[in-house]
Formats: C-alpha cells, structure tokens, sequence
C-alpha cells in the first residue's frame, strides 16, 4: 500500500504527524474530562480502528504509536478505574449472614443512632460512624479496638467524648453491633471535593467509594450532621431526614 502511495510519501507522513498530534490532544483533554468509563472505552474502540486503517495504509509513526499505546492501555485501564476495581474486588467479600434481620431491629438501631447524633451534634461533638451494608467492611478493621456490644445512644456518645481514649476515628456498626471503634478509613482522592471539608468528612466519602456502606458523621467544629453513601456526601441534615435516609439505606440492599 506504501508503495502505491509512493509519490504522496510526503502527504502520508504528514497525514501521520497530523493524526498522532490529534490523538495525543484528545486523549490529554479525556484525562481532564468527566464520564471517564464510557469516553475512555469509546477512545480505546476509535483508536483499534484507527490502528487498522494506519497498519493498512503504512502510516509509521501512528502505528508505532498506537501499537505501544495498547500494550500498556491495560495498565492505564486498571490505573483509572482503581477506584471501580477495588469496590468490585470488595464486592465479592460480601456478608450477607450478618444483615439485620428483622424490621424491629432495625428500626431499634435508627433510634439508638439518631438520640446519640443528637447528643452529639448538640454538644459539638465530632463523630464518625460507619454501618455495614451488603459489602463486608472487614478489610478496614485492621486498626481498631474490639468492642462487639449492642449498639446504644450511651455507648455511641461515649466513645466520642473528648476525653475517651477511642474518641478519634470511626466507629464500626455491623449487623447490629458496634463491632469496633477508633478505626481508620482510606481518605477520598476526589479533587472535585470542597477545600472546606476536612480529614474526617473526606475518609467518611473515602470508604463509601469503596464499599456500599452508610457513614454518619458529627461535625465537631460546626456541630452539624451529614450522610455519605455511594462516594458522596450530604450535610447539613435534619434528624428527620438522617431517620429517613437511615431507613431507606438498611432496608434496601442496593448500593446507595
Ligand atoms: N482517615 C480517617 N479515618 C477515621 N477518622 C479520621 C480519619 N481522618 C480523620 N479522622 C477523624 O477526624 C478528626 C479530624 O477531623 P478534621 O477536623 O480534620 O476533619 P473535618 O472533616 O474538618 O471534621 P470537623 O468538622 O469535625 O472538624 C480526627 O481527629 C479523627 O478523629
């Protein structure tokens, strides 16, 4: 085909640098772009073909190009999705013994949680708790003190006294129980996250991206409540909603 082509060598080589500036903008301004998963896969699929057409018609440095982009494409693939693979990965872990039973249960654990979120908020109070859902949370209960007790108002406040040794970090809710507490969660890399929220809202939104988990958090400095559930984060709500939200999230087995 190159050879065809001989006496346009120079409009190939063109067509070629042309083609490869084009591909590398596009792919630069997909980086900084939203709606990553579907772009991306779309890119990967123009690129195959585009491959093809500069294999077929002896485009050099395209090809060359293209061919080293695909061998590390996987890489890129996995880099970008991190996030995706490892909620996938924790996915498979999921525990499905340890769910609430009975709606009595439930409900009992609403309450016991709103009147400590309560207390807390009133007192400015900082606090973190974290409920399991259908995603095993075993995975970040590495650091921690085993508490394994009925979850109560008393008991929740607490551990997020001042003065309590276990106060920093979060408690742990599985099933029911406070499994643990003093527990450190993976902090969120989101950039698009406002600079005012702090280590605490951002480890809360951190482990929600990661697992199907519902995080309530106290602000300490504003005494305000919010709720983190699917890598994101709602603030400054009322307890009759934090009720509801808490409702909806325990009894639905879907991701938030
Ligand atoms: N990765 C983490 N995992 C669990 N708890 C954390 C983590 N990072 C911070 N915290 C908790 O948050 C506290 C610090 O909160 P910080 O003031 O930085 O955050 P904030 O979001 O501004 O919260 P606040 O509104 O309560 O001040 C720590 O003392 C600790 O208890």
């Amino acid at each position: 085909m190159t050879e065809t082509l001989g006496g346009f060598s120079w409009l190939l080589h063109l067509l070629d640098i042309m083609l490869v500036s084009v591909l590398i903008y596009h792919f630069l301004l997909l980086l900084r772009g939203g709606g990553m998963a579907l772009r991306l896969l779309l890119w990967l699929a123009v690129a195959f073909l585009v491959y093809l057409g500069a294999s077929f018609i002896g485009l050099e440095s395209l090809g060359w190009l293209l061919d080293n982009f695909f061998s590390v494409s996987l890489l890129i693939v996995a880099i970008i999705f991190q996030h995706d693979i490892r909620r996938a990965l924790v996915s498979l872990s999921r525990d499905r013994d340890r769910q609430l039973s009975r709606e009595d249960d439930t409900s009992e654990l609403i309450d016991e949680l709103v009147t400590a979120v309560d207390s807390l908020s009133a007192r400015q109070i900082g606090a973190l708790i974290v409920l399991e859902r259908g995603m095993s949370l075993d995975n970040f209960l590495a650091v921690g003190t085993d508490i394994d007790a009925k979850v109560t108002s008393e008991l929740i406040t607490s551990i997020f006294l001042p003065y309590s040794p276990i106060h920093d970090g979060a408690v742990i809710i599985q099933g029911g129980k406070l499994t643990k507490a003093g527990c450190f969660l993976p902090l969120s890399q989101n950039h698009e996250l406002g600079k005012s929220l702090g280590t605490r809202h951002r480890a809360a939104i951190g482990l929600t991206e990661i697992v199907d988990a519902v995080v309530i958090i106290v602000s300490e400095e504003t005494g305000r409540i919010a709720i983190a559930g699917n890598g994101k984060i709602h603030e400054d709500i009322p307890l009759a909603t934090i009720r509801k939200e808490l409702k909806r999230h325990l009894t639905s087995r879907r991701a938030l």
